[in-house]
């Protein structure tokens, strides 16, 4: 697993750590094309010896030797595209965390699926490309040299006549090289789009086939399905007719040579068999040019992955590392001046965030719609960013722990619970094989769910997620609660978590949430609903995206009653807007 990433060309390095393999294919390269001769030397032997002196040993015998080399070359031919396919499945393995990680990266930081998906991709299409015949035709384009400097031993015209022929080809491809680049990046991008967008379509299935939306999906679907392989068409169309132009043109070169090599026979300046040597050495030595063509656009997309690759792994953050692990908070939270920001658009959703909270606290964060409450329990738990400010655990700053030890510290329900794909204990246990399921038992019974997960088809073992059993939207919140609670962690963040409860589940949660202050953690829990006021002994009241009012529970209701009393009584306009700004002032 890759950990450091700012490296120049990265993916260089990790493919060529397979240096032995890599050396191994240049060495059998050269056994081919050099084996690649028998053919042609059979040819001239056949022609120039055998036939004259109607000799059958002669014959039989260079037959015997020309099939036993084919039998080799052959098995080189095939070790050779396994060694291929081994350094590509090695580079994807060296790859695959650094891959999940880029992922994660690009997913937090807000960017939209396809983008997301982008390094999978990439890493698809570099190795797809190099496992297929595509790096055959590059590892043998220096042969070309080979081929002309023996075809110029036969005769020089013959040398001259396929080195007009290879220069044309390499011009082609050069030519092409241009038109393509800019080809093979729309059409990457549109797959990507296109793959997003049936994707969306599948994970709101329920909702598109409930609102009759089916065929307007389908619609436009189909309508994007169109616009794509009309753009792919017309994109494509010059590769196709370089890739026909190169076939015909390699056929016309051949009966060029062929051509040369009659006059020259006519001439007396070479010998009959010199004739279809030259022909077979002219194709061997176009075909790295042809197969180069004929698998350009596979090359090109994976040059262009391995950039963005390149940049997508030189951008990401090294991974840190504390040399010093701090203890396990236990005290309190400080925030001072928080600001958070939404990853994708930058915007600053909460600002001015000053608030503390000690061990036993428990806090109900309320406020109207979009006045920034789940956004402020999102840069609290690290999933979106602090712009500003300062939050601190215990004294420390949330990045003086790594991710994965923060989270161990953190519980957090988000107000769409979704579960991932494993049994309802991997669920709780956040996927911790060395977890206990006495701790696994625990979160349960005090998230109130043991009993529900009991009744289940194998009870903690029933597997859940993609193609496991789907909850209920209330069966779901208290597995994700049972999940946040596990291993006690100190800060409990809770967004909305009784939106689907019935009143058994409700009062499940508040004895749960008391039991988390009785033990010292801190408990935020975003409601609408009263029933939790219960469990809480603090108020945060939002507004517009920061605290309007924080205080003791009883307090800050009075407060709030207070000011609805004041909006109540009829009063002058003027008189009531000086009453407001006046109540801001004094909250803020
Ligand atoms: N994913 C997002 N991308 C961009 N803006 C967002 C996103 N989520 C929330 N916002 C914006 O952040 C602001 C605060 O939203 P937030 O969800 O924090 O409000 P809330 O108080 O939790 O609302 P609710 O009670 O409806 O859940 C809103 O203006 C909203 O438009």
């Amino acid at each position: 697993m890759i950990t450091l990433m700012n490296k120049a060309d990265l993916l260089r390095g990790i493919l060529f750590r397979n240096k032995g393999a890599i050396g191994g294919v240049l060495i059998i390269s050269a056994l081919l094309n050099v084996l690649l001769l028998a053919g042609s030397i059979y040819m001239m032997l056949v022609y120039d010896s055998a036939l004259p002196s109607h000799s059958l040993p002669t014959l039989f015998g260079l037959f015997a030797l020309v099939t036993l080399v084919y039998l080799f070359q052959g098995a080189c031919d095939i070790q050779r595209s396994r060694m291929l396919i081994d350094i590509a499945a090695t580079f994807d393995q060296r790859l695959t965390g650094a891959v999940h990680r880029a992922m994660t990266l690009l997913a937090q930081s807000g960017r939209t699926s396809s983008e997301t998906m982008t390094p999978v991709n990439d890493v698809d299409q570099i190795r797809n490309f190099l496992s297929g015949p595509g790096p055959l035709g590059l590892i043998d384009l220096p042969w070309i040299l080979f081929f002309l400097a023996i075809l110029s031993m036969l005769h020089i015209w013959l040398g001259f006549t396929v080195l007009i022929g290879a220069i044309i080809l390499a011009l082609m491809t050069f030519l092409m090289d241009g038109v393509t680049n800019r080809r093979v990046a729309v059409i990457t991008t549109m797959t990507g789009r296109r793959r997003a967008m049936i994707e969306g379509h599948r994970r709101h299935i329920d909702v598109i086939r409930a609102l009759g939306m089916t065929q307007r999906m389908r619609g436009k679907w189909v309508d994007a399905g169109n616009h794509y392989l009309d753009v792919q068409g017309r994109m494509l169309a010059p590769m196709t007719t370089a890739q026909g132009v190169s076939r015909v043109s390699r056929q016309f070169l051949q009966s060029l040579v062929l051509t040369v090599g009659a006059l020259l026979v006519i001439g007396q300046e070479a010998t009959p068999g010199v004739i279809f040597a030259s022909s077979i050495l002219s194709a061997r030595a176009l075909a790295p040019l042809d197969q180069l063509i004929g698998s350009w656009r596979n090359f090109v997309g994976a040059r262009q992955s391995w950039h963005r690759l390149n940049q997508i792994f030189n951008a990401m953050p090294a991974e840190r590392c504390n040399d010093t692990q701090l203890p396990v908070p236990t005290q309190r939270i400080d925030l001072r001046s928080v600001a958070v920001t939404v990853p994708s658009t930058r915007v600053v959703v909460v600002q001015n965030a000053s608030f503390a909270a000690s061990a036993g606290a428990g806090i109900a964060v309320i406020g109207p719609s979009g006045s920034g409450k789940s956004s402020l329990i999102k840069g609290l738990v690290g999933i979106w960013p602090i712009a500003a400010g300062e939050f601190r655990l215990d004294g420390a700053t949330p990045d003086q722990w790594t991710a994965d030890e923060l989270g161990r510290h953190t519980g957090y329900l988000p107000q769409d619970v979704d579960l991932l794909e494993g049994t309802v204990a991997e669920n709780i246990s956040r996927f911790d094989g060395a977890g206990d399921s006495t701790a696994v038992v625990r979160a349960a019974k005090l998230a109130g769910v043991h009993e529900m997960i009991l009744q289940l088809p194998q009870g903690y073992d029933t597997p859940l997620g993609t193609d496991g059993l789907s909850l209920s939207g209330g069966q779901r919140q208290r597995v994700g609660l049972a999940r946040a609670m596990y291993g006690d962690p100190f800060l409990l963040a809770l967004d909305e978590p009784n939106s689907h409860l019935d009143g058994e589940g409700e009062a499940a949660l508040v004895n749960a949430i008391l039991e988390v202050r009785g033990r010292g953690g801190i408990v935020l829990v975003v409601t609408h609903r009263p029933t939790l006021l219960a469990a809480v002994d603090k108020m945060l009241v939002m507004g517009n995206g920061q605290p309007q009012m924080y205080g003791p529970r009883d307090e800050v209701m009075a407060r709030m009653s207070g000011k609805e009393r004041i909006a109540e009584q009829p009063q002058p306009p003027a008189a009531n807007e000086a009453q407001a700004s006046g109540d801001e002032k004094a909250s803020a």
